[in-house]
């Protein structure tokens, strides 16, 4: 496979310093990414978010998911959740993610945003349970939206359009240095599916 066959899928960095952020335009064929995003719409155990932040419990309107090699648990916001196994579908794109960036993953946290009104606020994805530095490879499907990052101590900020079908992948010390949103927007009003594939570790279950 060539992996650099459209103009947008470079391997440079996307990042200027303390991190490393690759983005895979056309990561997934499109009828690969077609298909798949009608199947996850329909076949993933959606779940209203719920968490508990200054206190309050909040239930959010955008949905998530979480699925694994292992029931294993994910501790998110104070809420932990158990993951459910893998379908066909999420094995065909963690097997594509992990053919794009040379990395294993043992676990996925799929989002459903159902159009533009939802998105999520800045943070990092360096919770304990997960690989210190490891990658995370994060797959879009519908909706193309803007994702940004923010430099925690500089404050330096860079963003990028997330395309159907595309591909970014976050490693090395991007969590510790690095914030990352999706914002909210009122030009979109169609949904997007998110696939973040993570490793977890120190785990028995
Ligand atoms: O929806 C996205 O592109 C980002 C999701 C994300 O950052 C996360 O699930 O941690
Ligand atoms: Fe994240």
């Amino acid at each position: 496979m060539d992996l650099f066959a459209n103009e947008h899928d470079s391997p440079h960095n996307l990042l200027p310093f303390d991190g490393t952020v690759h983005y895979f335009h056309t990561a997934i064929a499109r009828d690969t990414a077609d298909a798949s995003f009608e199947n996850l719409l329909h076949n993933i155990a959606w779940q209203h978010d719920e968490a508990r932040i200054f206190g309050k419990h909040i239930v959010t309107r955008r949905k998530v998911a979480w699925y694994g090699d292992a029931p294993f648990h994910y501790t998110y916001s104070r809420v932990t959740k158990q993951a459910l196994p893998w379908t066909d579908t999420l094995v065909t794109l963690k097997n594509l993610a992990e053919e794009v960036t040379g990395e294993r993953f043992n676990s996925c946290l799929l989002n459903l945003y159902h159009d533009g009104s939802e998105g999520m606020g800045w943070h990092s994805d360096g919770e304990r349970d997960l690989r210190k530095h490891g990658a995370i490879a994060s797959v879009s499907l519908g909706a193309e939206r803007k994702f940004a990052f923010r430099h925690k101590q500089s404050k330096h900020t860079t963003s990028l359009t997330l395309a159907h079908g595309s591909l970014l992948v976050m490693r090395d010390q991007t969590q510790t240095h690095w914030l990352h949103r999706l914002p909210p927007t009122k030009k979109i009003a169609t949904p997007r599916i998110n696939l973040t594939f993570r490793t977890i570790v120190n785990q028995v279950i």
